[in-house]
């Protein structure tokens, strides 16, 4: 059987194999059908100028492993999080039973700078944005009944990632999960909180000191687990372009592996569980493009600048969330549109894990009806487009390739120009990135301004008034801050001391790994807070401006 598009040869193809009559081929090669009847091959490749190149195979472009969604599906990762532990848990729950397959938590803004419940500067934010954690007792209610030896997590967490990591692990391990049944991912991508997201709580060499600590931990304990989620997504949403997207999180990717390096790791023993997360915008070819060009020049940089030996090193593997700054509070409804095109694009360009936004989160946290549809909108990709029947369908359009190839170049040049002028921390350091992300962002505006990027609907239409919103539960402040003082008083206090001591004097030492000590101190029903502060008596808080806190 050949290919419609290759005039009857399948050269390079790896259904060679059925064709010369091999029998017992992998059945990831049958051919499927479109609804019409039209046959499909897994794969198809034409064009002499356009490279012949396969999935899975270096460098990539096609997509990271040879038979894409028809060996298995992306994970579908709804990002959830609100109120207390127990609510979250049954937001959690509620999707596990809609058939989402992975999960995803948010925290809420206390939890993300290292606060507890009951700091001054919680108050009214407590279960805001996301679930409110201030100590073991609350990470055990959150995943009450909910088999984590068989789901995978992942947690938006950064400045305090060890912390929450280390809760999450103490949760399994009394269970009798033990850490080689455990998946997920931690955020714990503490370089793009200072150029776009805001939630860092020290300077960036103790940050980095940390997050590095976190990685070789579970690169060591944790096989299954992805140590890092470094994110071109909040670059993207503050307000960059998609070059710069990948570019800055490429860049600060390199800072983390430098810093490894420089300790004394292994390339690929680091590299091999990186991963990442991008933005899938409205641009629908762009973005298919970029998560193209991206996973080409990843490999790139492993191989060729890294000398990284294991494919593992050079798979560009990455979760996608459709665009939050495209939603529009005016007729919500339409973001369902928006959501999907953004989600096509990001299955198309061959992501590893999605979440799509919801049709009311330009408006509040979702509910979850309207949770439910956008969970349904992957599914309905999944299950009812047919897209997933080839692999990376869009290949070999001259326009796609051509984008890929624009991508590539201007995402080479900006990190060229980083690397000349000092690296990615004196970029941070002395603003250049936040400046090329607030030009770009001022750009953007000023052509919606002028009418060359239209939002429908954006303007002069009244709120769909029909709409329930989430809404939060004003007790919950209270309940939380009862429970924590509850805890405080029943948990073994000396033995609190003495793991906060030992904690603070590992931090003196620059070559301690920080994380054990931070999981005892998690398994004593230390408090985030109390863990952070001692961070932060040792080495400083940041403010804007003066690096060294
Ligand atoms: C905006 C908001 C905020 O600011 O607050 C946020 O940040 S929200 C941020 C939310 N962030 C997230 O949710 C991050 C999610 N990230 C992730 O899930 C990860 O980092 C990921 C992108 C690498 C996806 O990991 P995953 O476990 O879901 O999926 P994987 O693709 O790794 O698949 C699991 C296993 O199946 C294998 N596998 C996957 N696909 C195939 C295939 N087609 N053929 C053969 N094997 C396959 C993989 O190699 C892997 O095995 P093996 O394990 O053996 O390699």
């Amino acid at each position: 059987m050949s290919g419609p598009h290759n005039g009857g040869k399948s050269e390079g193809n790896i259904s060679d194999n059925k064709h010369n009559g091999i029998k017992n081929h992998p059945k990831e090669i049958d051919i499927l059908y479109t609804n019409s009847g039209i046959p499909i091959e897994f794969i198809y490749n034409k064009k002499s100028h356009i490279p012949n190149t396969l999935s899975g195979v270096y460098p990539y472009t096609r997509g990271i492993h040879p038979y894409m969604y028809r060996s298995k599906l992306w994970s579908v990762r709804q990002y959830s999080g609100f109120g207390s532990a127990s609510d979250s848990n049954a937001r959690l729950r509620y999707l596990l039973n809609q058939r989402q397959n992975a999960l995803s938590v948010a925290f809420d803004l206390p939890t993300q700078i290292g606060y507890d419940s009951d700091h001054p500067f919680a108050e009214g934010e407590v279960g805001n944005v996301g679930v409110a954690i201030d100590t073991l007792q609350d990470m055990e209610m959150l995943f009450n009944n909910i088999p984590l030896e068989k789901v995978s997590t992942s947690m938006t967490i950064n400045a305090p990632a060890a912390i929450l990591f280390c809760m999450y692990v103490a949760t399994a391990e009394k269970r009798g999960i033990s850490p080689t049944q455990l998946s997920g991912t931690i955020q714990n991508d503490i370089l793009k909180e200072y150029v776009a997201r805001g939630t860092y709580i020290y300077p960036p060499k103790a940050s980095i000191r940390l997050a590095t600590n976190l990685i070789t931990y579970i690169n060591i304990h944790f096989p299954k687990f992805h140590p890092i989620s470094i994110s071109g997504y909040h670059i993207r949403e503050a307000g960059s372009t998609a070059i710069q997207e990948v570019a800055f999180a490429f860049a600060n990717a390199k800072v983390y592996l430098d810093e490894a390096l420089k300790q004394g790791e292994i390339v690929d023993h680091f590299a091999q569980r990186l991963s990442f997360f991008f933005s899938a915008d409205n641009d629908f070819f762009e973005e298919v493009a970029k998560f193209r060009a991206a996973r080409r020049i990843w490999a790139k940089i492993m191989k060729e600048h890294y000398h990284a030996k294991m494919p593992k090193s050079w798979q560009l593997r990455f979760h996608t969330q459709t665009a939050g700054s495209r939603l529009t509070s005016h007729e919500p409804d339409n973001n369902i549109v928006r959501v999907t095109i953004q989600a096509l694009a990001a299955v198309l360009g061959g992501t590893q894990s999605l979440h799509t936004n919801s049709k009311d989160e330009a408006l509040a946290l979702p509910t979850e009806d309207s949770v439910r549809i956008a969970l349904r909108t992957q599914q309905i990709i999944a299950e009812e487009s047919g897209v997933i029947k080839t692999v990376d369908p869009l290949g070999g359009s001259y326009f796609v390739e051509y984008l890929t190839d624009e991508i590539e170049a201007g995402v080479v040049k900006l990190l060229d120009e980083i690397e000349q002028t000092g690296g990615m921390i004196k970029a941070i350091e002395t603003g250049f990135i936040q400046r090329e992300i607030n030009v770009a962002s001022y750009q953007s505006f000023r052509q919606t301004e002028e009418k060359k990027q239209k939002a429908v609907a954006s303007e002069g239409f009244s709120l769909d008034n029909q709409m329930t919103l989430h809404e939060n539960n004003p007790l919950l402040e209270k309940t939380q801050i009862h429970s924590l003082n509850e805890i405080k008083l029943n948990r073994d206090n000396l033995l609190v001391s003495l793991c906060l001591d030992n904690l603070r004097k590992a931090s003196y030492d620059e070559q301690a790994n920080l994380i054990p000590f931070i999981m005892e101190a998690v398994k004593a029903y230390c408090t985030v807070e109390e863990i952070s502060n001692v961070f932060r008596t040792v080495f400083g808080e940041f403010k804007e401006g003066n690096p060294n806190g």
